[in-house]
């Protein structure tokens, strides 16, 4: 005999709600007690000062988040809620500013780094990526938004990093990338270096090529990812020069991008490290 559905009513469903959002709530005053703990822990590690913004362990938290997820409740929606708590945590320990590059479109970056840190944070927008860079340069832990755009680049910003003492690409967002990403434009983080804290799946190099050609371009490896821009130093007499940034996933070398170059008749006559990051991880790929 079938038993009739247990009734149970919108009062005793909104009890519920009630219920699991106090719960949420708590568990987020009790997160925060946690952050309190782990300030004087980073400190006796050795380190104080600058950001507390710690990528790798940002991506594999996003990563672990994103393979987790079902449900009702839109993944992008759960990535939105997530970077907000860690961003604004990061920001509690030592607080920060977002300085981005809005020379390729304003809207576009704006909700990237809304998306990714938050109103608490506060966003400072640039005309132009050496701006963004100098406001990081200027500061102790703040951090820049630059569009990784793989196509041409107009001015060569990557080289306002070659210093030794610039800040550096530390990170890449989004953490997961998806095609329907809501805040899908890839963007790097530039910050000055995070003590003991840097991420090297993919390293970041910014290449100075003599010999620049349509044959050059398309010479370059499949591993690499490159956005070029002409060089504005003169290079050897009737020669065209280019700046690349260059981005090559571990295992891979500049030595690699070198040989290949040359077959096309380029020349690197320099390279400069200037940063790293976590892996790119892109969900469509996994079948998540
Ligand atoms: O794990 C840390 O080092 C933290 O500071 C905590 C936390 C978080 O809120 O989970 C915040 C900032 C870091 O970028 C990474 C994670």
């Amino acid at each position: 005999m079938n038993q009739p559905p247990p009734t149970i009513s919108l009062s005793d469903l909104r009890a519920e709600i009630d219920r699991i959002d106090e719960a949420m709530h708590r568990l987020l005053m009790e997160r925060s007690e946690i952050i309190e703990r782990l300030v004087k822990v980073k400190r006796t590690g050795g380190a104080e000062g600058g950001s507390a913004f710690r990528p790798a362990r940002e991506a594999d938290m996003m990563r672990r988040l994103v393979q987790r997820h079902g449900g009702l409740l839109p993944l992008d929606t759960v990535e939105s809620i997530w970077r907000v708590i860690i961003a604004t945590f990061t920001y509690v320990q030592a607080p920060y500013q977002v300085h981005a590059d809005i020379s390729g479109g304003e809207p576009v970056m704006r909700d990237s780094a809304r998306f990714h840190f938050g109103f608490t944070v506060p966003f400072a927008p640039h005309m132009g990526a050496e701006a963004a860079i100098a406001a990081v340069a200027a500061s102790t832990g703040d951090l820049g938004l630059i569009a990784a755009a793989p196509a041409a680049a107009g001015a060569p910003w990557w080289r306002a990093l070659e210093a030794p003492d610039a800040p550096k690409i530390i990170a890449r967002l989004p953490f997961v990338e998806r095609a329907d990403h809501p805040a899908g434009l890839p963007v790097f983080v530039v910050a000055h270096p995070i003590r003991d804290a840097a991420v090297t799946d993919v390293c970041v190099h910014s290449l100075h090529v003599s010999g620049w050609s349509a044959r050059a371009a398309r010479a370059i490896p499949s591993f690499a990812e490159a956005v070029v821009a002409a060089d504005a130093e003169a290079g050897p007499a009737g020669r065209e020069s280019a700046a690349l940034l260059v981005s090559l996933p571990k295992g891979r070398t500049v030595a690699e991008v070198m040989a290949a170059l040359a077959e096309a008749d380029a020349v690197v006559t320099a390279s400069v490290g200037v940063g790293s990051h976590a892996a790119v991880f892109r969900l469509d790929q996994t079948g998540a």
